[in-house]
């Protein structure tokens, strides 16, 4: 079996409160977890259960209190700034807002051009053909490049987010609610796209959402968040259809119409080997 892409074992993040009689909220607590190459993992769980503290660590967008976090076999929380600069590339974000992750003064051409030309992978030459390429790979036609993000829909808006992810040659895509801020008629064209994307690419994907029943159709395995810890976990349909844990039962039990859904194969396993 090849290494994990990720590795995560006991991460603990705490938020320290503003008066120090309070003790530190333990927002993360002894979170262990490996995804690898093609894989989506999922971390679901209700409002404040931890899973954008998680998401937030992986991404070392704040350096968590313990634990260790490896990616590509290198422990991210020993690593300095300089030395984490040259692997941010390799993990990319997708957040819940679509809007909010791009400048309202940028087009949507200098948003995907940007992190080429901030990693100094950027020539007049080749640049815009990359730009046109990425576009491409999410579905969006070239005639958007030159509009601003408020002259798109929220799915557009999206996809010009994953272009600017993809532009980067992650390995890695955090994808923090990604489909939750959009109209329930463009999600399933969003999670097909991030699906094939996976598949294409070979891109591990860290799915986060409270959503079970979209986490039962897009994930391999999910990991059940609850104050903290992982409560529940194992591949995504057994733990959606025979959750072993009360907590997962009644979250299950607030997801509207998850008997409903079709009952689809499984996305096929990654290849491990
Ligand atoms: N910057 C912060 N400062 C202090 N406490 C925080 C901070 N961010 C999160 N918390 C607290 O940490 C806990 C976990 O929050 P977190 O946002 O990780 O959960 P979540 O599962 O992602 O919730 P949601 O689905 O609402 O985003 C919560 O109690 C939250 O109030």
């Amino acid at each position: 079996m090849t290494a994990p892409l990720l590795e995560v074992q006991n991460l603990t993040v705490h938020y320290s409160a503003r008066h120090r009689r309070i003790p530190p909220l333990l927002a993360v607590d002894q979170v262990s977890f490996t995804l690898h190459a093609g894989e989506t993992l999922a971390l679901v769980g209700e409002s404040g259960s931890g899973k954008s503290s998680t998401a937030t660590a992986v991404l070392m967008l704040r350096r968590p209190q313990g634990g260790s976090i490896r990616f590509e076999g290198h422990e991210l929380t020993s690593l300095d700034e300089r030395a984490l600069r040259v692997l941010r590339p390799g993990i990319q974000p997708v957040f819940q807002d679509p809007y909010g992750s791009l400048s309202p003064r940028k087009s949507v051409f200098d948003a995907i051009a940007e992190p080429l030309r901030v990693q100094g992978r950027w020539a007049p030459r080749t640049g815009p053909a990359r730009v046109a390429e990425l576009l491409d790979l999410v579905q969006l036609p070239g005639s958007v490049a030159e509009r601003l993000p408020q002259e798109l829909s929220g799915g557009q808006c999206q996809r010009v987010g994953i272009a600017r992810a993809l532009a980067s040659e992650p390995r890695l895509l955090v994808l923090d609610e990604p489909v939750s801020a959009l109209d329930l008629s463009v999600r399933a064209g969003i999670v097909n796209l991030l699906t094939e994307l996976r598949d294409e690419l070979g891109l591990g994907q860290l799915f986060i959402s409270h959503d079970l029943a979209l986490v039962r159709h897009v994930a391999h395995r999910v990991a059940v968040l609850r104050r903290g810890r992982i409560v529940e976990t194992g591949p995504a349909r057994e733990v959606c259809d025979a959750p072993s844990h009360p907590y997962t039962r009644e979250l299950l039990s607030s997801v509207p119409g998850l008997d409903r859904l079709p009952t689809t194969s499984p996305p096929p396993a990654p290849d491990l080997s």
